[in-house]
């Protein structure tokens, strides 16, 4: 291919890039929260927390979406019992799935043929994607967007923190060992380097109540979290504990939320949406201030 069709060809998918971007800029303008859920460790139940959160979140009357961005392992559709149905095109964009508890689900997960194939792909691939999805998806007027992204500070963060410019903050989720503490304060410093609010962590699986006599065992320690508020002085928005249970709920499609709302996980998680809410509505609206490294 000679030098000058190669430049036109990058020059058009520029555009086209660009194009996407500012076509996502005005989809998005219908949301008026727009927060991330990162961990920067895998396994810590930070897809559950997200799950749970914006059910919590819808059962207090609020519109509520959760964009999956974990396109390697998406788990966010089985949570809301809608894994297997297919997103579809209508007049107005790609449409969410409605899950259990009204929330509106966008993942790859409902794009895919079938459970078994995987999508194998690279940093730009991944970025396109992610454009071309936040380019597409009609989400209709929300309240909250949660975007729930995969372990580690890659591809995925980076794009979603670049693209959603007016990001309202960031959720970072956290279990009380030290060998997270280590991987969780790198998510902290990316959200700090790119200039996102950090709203608070979560502590998951923070300890488990003996149903019989009621002690806390603390399983995981408690040292780990407290080291985390020490260094980066973010604050602990809510302790959720060990529930046997929610593996179950997550099996069966129905947030633990609203499968077992007097549990004690789930008053925290409900606790936690109030006070996630309390402080948006208490902060200014962010500009699109966040910084592209
Ligand atoms: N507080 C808890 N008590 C008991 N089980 C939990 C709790 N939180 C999460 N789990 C379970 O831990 C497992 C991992 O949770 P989840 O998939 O949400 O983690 P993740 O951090 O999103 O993982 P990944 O790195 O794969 O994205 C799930 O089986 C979930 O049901």
């Amino acid at each position: 291919m000679s030098s000058e069709k190669e430049r036109e060809l990058k020059l058009q998918a520029l555009r086209k890039a660009r194009e996407q971007e500012e076509q996502a800029r005005k989809r998005l303008s219908q949301i008026k929260y727009k927060l991330i859920v990162l961990s920067g460790k895998g396994g810590v139940g930070k897809s559950f927390i997200t799950a749970n959160l914006a059910a919590a979140l819808a059962s207090k009357g609020f519109e509520v979406g959760v964009l999956d961005a974990d396109v390697h392992g998406p788990s966010i559709p089985k949570m809301f019992g809608v894994h297997g149905q297919a997103m579809y095109a209508g007049p107005a964009g790609l449409l969410p799935i409605v899950g259990v508890g009204g929330v509106r689900v966008v993942s790859a997960d409902l794009m895919l043929p079938d459970e078994e194939t995987a999508l194998i792909w690279r940093g730009p691939l991944k970025t396109g994607f992610i454009r071309e999805l936040l380019s597409m998806v009609a989400w209709s007027p929300l309240d909250f967007l949660l975007v729930d992204l995969p372990p580690g500070t890659g591809d995925e963060p980076l794009t979603i923190a670049q693209l959603i410019k007016d990001l309202s903050g960031a959720i970072v989720v956290t279990t009380p060992s030290d060998l997270t503490r280590i991987i969780v304060k790198k998510a902290i410093t990316f959200c700090k380097q790119l200039n996102v609010s950090l709203l608070g962590i979560v502590n998951n699986m923070s300890h488990f109540t003996c149903p019989v006599c009621g002690t806390r065992h603390y399983i995981f320690g408690q040292a780990g979290t407290s080291r985390l508020v020490e260094e980066t002085g973010v604050r602990v928005l809510a302790d959720i504990p060990i529930d046997p249970r929610i593996n179950e709920s997550v099996e069966n499609g129905v947030p633990f939320v609203l499968a077992y709302p007097e549990s004690e996980a789930s008053r925290s998680l409900l606790d936690l949406a109030d006070k996630v809410a309390e402080i948006l509505k208490a902060s200014p609206r962010p500009k699109g201030e966040t910084s592209s490294l």
